[in-house]
């Protein structure tokens, strides 16, 4: 090849890399409108505000002009007052800006949002104003008519109202919570503040069609979308659509405006959370100083701070953060990185921890509740989390601090600093009843044709090229007749050198005692002084491979077939408590039938059904995340690695792929939910791929109670013949018709390989 020309493998590498790059930038793009679009929400909902404000002034310069006209001499009466100037208090004469950053300022101030908004209770005492036609009283009028209490007013009667509390459970709780926080004019609010809004609202269902709020009203409530769809209107023209999770309504309660837009129930069995704006003016300026009170109560009630100044109690007041958590929910998880501490406020956790890594499952070490808490070790000792926390039901609310608030007030306390659970003697205790256990005993594997020698083998070509030799097809002349086998050759001084030895003799053992009709058969194994040798039953129908490369990508029921043929080779080995670790196209093979068999053993292990092991192997695009962080992996890497080889066999490539496999690792790590997955993979092949390749092992589909069965169950497969899979009667998706035993059609041509190895004599193949 001349200097300075590319190698097709080069220009692939290049385009492929290119590929990426516009992926990524398409990606950013994308990210960058949405935040766009977020950006164009905020700034209408702004103007609308504003234009409501703008007309309100003219309303009153207008009525002004009027009064001039007809009579009255003019008075500074309170009324007018408040009529040149809205946000005029009566009674202090504080002018109230009524600019959406004061309001927002406002907000974040606490005690002085309700004064930037008058109040919009009527004096006929009607408490749902949202229900005022529009109609009736033009927007501007109707909002000086119901401005009729005085700012203090507003702010003694909201003193003497009683916070109502609606009981929830904890989803509901944290669906209340996120909407707040995901709404723009809302997220300021302090977390205790939320948590009270949180309990203050209550549910109301709401018929299809009908209207949650109408534009131009005075707005009485705050909304969550608790369920349902929901359309935004303004002017009869629909601006936007909404589901559950989204907070509305603010603009009215927070700018003093009427309702900007409309709000309409578009789904059967439609449900929001209410809020009354009263309750919500009282929060905002009452619980300012009362949550300070109450959270310095707690934590005086918190032995590890019982002993704390109140100066200090009312500093970590200032910065808790509020959580909640559903049950179930690893709260911490050991091993990984952590920067909050937590104070548990209401509920209970389980604690776990896996004693050593070599240890299976997690041991229960003990229970912590209301004003205990935990997450200290992981900050103190600048380490990774130490334990699993796991929320209790019904769920946990948890106050937390992030590391540098806990470093600068608790972090020098002698209590946190003198911990010690005891994890070593415990660790130690385990390690002494591991050691004391004993290697079952191998079983005795038995070889098949034994009186078939290495001469008697007739190479008739090559079907395939692997890391550590070739595979011939070869034909055996014995007692009289010829029969037909492919034999793996490896080369032993490659072995030796990359120090394989111990897979080689895996590879052997497992195969040997392997008897699946979707493993490949391995009868009997041979050596000499350069190679050893594994004489397998020959899969003339070639690589799935091959026909991805020529296809480009298969249909569903074709991908369905592969997968269940390796879900049934998966059933066998791992309920003999061997995992595969090497799963990828190249490695399924297709008989002349068009039957799936699994070859290439050289990275599966005997590891039973409650181990773990560490060595790191299999090919970058198939590795799961826990083998990537050296955390110790199982069998659960193969359901890892079955949701890649499902995206691979519907779209041609592996979803996390990169031209070095450390970028390939990078792009894992990030996790599945980042891929973007093209438009022709079907919904359920979405989905069942994210089932499958979750971060979490303990969370993949087939790792889980159901085992197997739960992918075999899963929707994608929906209609698939398993039994007749299993008895080999379904008719396969691919024909694989060949001519003669030795036809290779179906196989890439490989030049000879004229390079003998070198003799390798060590003898570590003395039992091959
Ligand atoms: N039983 C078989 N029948 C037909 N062809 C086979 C058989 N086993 C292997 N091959 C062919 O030989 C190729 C290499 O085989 P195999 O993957 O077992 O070798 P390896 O040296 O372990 O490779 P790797 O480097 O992928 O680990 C396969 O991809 C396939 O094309
Ligand atoms: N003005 C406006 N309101 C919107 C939009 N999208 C959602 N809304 C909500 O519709 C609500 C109507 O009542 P509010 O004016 O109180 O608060 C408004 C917002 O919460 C939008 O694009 N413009
Ligand atoms: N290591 C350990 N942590 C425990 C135990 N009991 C409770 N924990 C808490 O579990 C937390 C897990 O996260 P951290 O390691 O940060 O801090 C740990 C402790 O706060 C225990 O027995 N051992």
């Amino acid at each position: 090849m001349a200097a300075g020309m590319l190698t097709d493998r080069e220009r692939e590498a290049i385009v492929s890399n290119l590929t990426k790059d516009v992926q990524a930038l398409r990606e950013m793009v994308r990210s960058r409108e949405s935040e766009l679009v977020k950006l164009h929400r905020e700034i209408h909902k702004l103007k609308s505000v504003l234009q409501q404000t703008t007309n309100n002034l003219n309303v009153t310069r207008n009525e002004k002009a009027k009064k001039k006209l007809y009579s009255l001499p003019e008075q500074c009466g309170e009324q007018e007052s408040r009529n040149q100037n809205p946000h005029l208090c009566s009674s202090c004469g504080m002018v109230l800006p009524t600019s959406p950053e004061f309001a927002l300022e406002a907000l974040s101030l606490g005690p002085l949002s309700p004064l930037a908004s008058t109040s919009s209770a009527s004096p006929s005492g009607r408490t749902s104003a949202d229900e005022v036609r529009p109609k009736a009283m033009p927007a501007a009028i109707k909002k000086q008519g119901v401005s009729a209490e005085s700012c203090v007013q507003s702010m003694q009667q909201s003193y003497s109202i009683p916070i109502p509390k609606y009981e929830k459970d904890f989803s509901d709780k944290q669906q209340i919570k996120d909407a707040i926080m995901d709404n723009d004019f809302l997220k300021n609010i302090d977390a205790s503040q939320v948590r009270e809004l949180v309990d203050s609202m209550y549910s109301k269902s709401i018929a299809a069609g009908e209207f949650v709020i109408r534009e131009g009203e005075v707005g009485a409530h705050l909304y969550v979308s608790a369920a349902g769809e929901f359309a935004v209107m303004q002017q009869g023209k629909v601006l936007d659509k909404m589901g559950a999770g989204k907070a509305f309504g603010e603009l009215a309660i927070l700018y003093n405006c009427t309702r900007t837009a409309s709000i309409r129930v578009l789904s059967e069995a439609a449900r929001v959370w209410v809020l009354d704006r009263r309750v919500f003016q009282q929060i905002m300026m009452c619980t300012g100083l009362q949550r300070i009170e109450n959270s310095v109560n707690f934590l005086r009630s918190v032995p590890l701070l019982m002993n704390l100044s109140e100066e200090l109690l009312a500093k970590i007041a200032d910065v808790l953060e509020l959580e909640f958590y559903a049950a179930g929910t690893y709260i911490i998880r050991q091993g990984t990185a952590g920067d909050s501490f937590f104070l548990i406020s209401q509920g209970n956790v389980r604690v776990t921890q896996k004693l050593t890594p070599t240890s299976p499952e997690e041991t229960e070490l003990r229970t912590l509740s209301r004003g205990d808490y935990f997450g200290e070790q992981a900050l103190i000792n600048e380490d990774k989390r130490t334990a699993n926390i796991i929320a209790l039901s019904p769920g946990v609310e948890c106050l937390t601090l992030d590391r540098d608030s806990f470093k600068r007030l608790i972090g020098d306390l002698c209590e946190l600093k003198e911990k010690d659970y005891g994890d070593e003697s415990r660790k130690l205790a385990m390690k002494q009843a591991q050691e004391s256990c004993r290697d079952e005993p191998k079983e005795q594997l038995q070889q098949e044709f034994p009186d078939l020698k290495l001469t008697d083998l007739e190479v008739v070509s090559t079907l395939g090229i692997g890391g550590f030799g070739r595979v011939e097809l070869v034909k055996a002349h014995h007692q009289d007749r010829v029969d037909i086998f492919a034999l793996k050759c490896l080369k032993k001084r490659h072995i030796v050198d990359t120090k394989q030895e111990e897979h080689i003799f895996s590879e052997r053992h497992i195969m040997l005692s392997s008897r699946s009709p979707f493993i490949c058969r391995l009868y009997r194994t041979f050596r000499d002084e350069k190679y050893v040798y594994m004489l397998l039953e020959a899969c003339m129908g070639g690589e799935i491979w091959t026909m991805l490369r020529d296809r480009g990508s298969f249909e569903d029921n074709a991908a369905q077939f592969i997968i269940g043929c390796v879900l049934q080779a998966f059933e066998y080995l791992h309920a003999r408590g061997i995992i595969y670790r090497d799963l990828k196209p190249e490695n399924l093979m297709l008989d002349e039938r068009g039957y799936v068999k699994i070859v290439d053993f050289g990275f599966a292990k005997q590891i039973g059904t409650s181990s773990k092991t560490w060595t790191f192997c299999g090919t970058p695009e198939y590795v799961a995340p826990e083998i990537i962080l050296n955390k110790g992996h199982d069998r659960a890497v193969d359901y890892w690695a079955l949701g890649i080889l499902i995206h691979e066999l519907l779209n041609g490539t592996p979803p996390f792929s990169a031209p070095d496999p450390m970028q390939t690792y990078n792009l894992i790590l990030k996790g599945i939910d980042m891929i973007a997955f093209p438009k022709h993979i079907s919904r359920w092949a979405v989905q069942l791929i994210k089932r499958l390749c979750r971060d979490v092992p303990s969370e993949r589909l087939g790792y889980q109670t159901g085992g197997i069965q739960d992918i075999k169950k899963h929707k994608w497969f929906l209609g698939f013949d398993w039994d007749g899979l299993a008895s080999q009667l379904l008719i396969p998706p691919f024909v694989r018709p060949i001519a003669h035993p030795t036809d290779v059609r179906y196989f890439d041509r490989f030049p000879c390989d004229l390079n003998e190895p070198p003799d390798e004599l060590s003898g570590w193949d003395a039992d091959f």
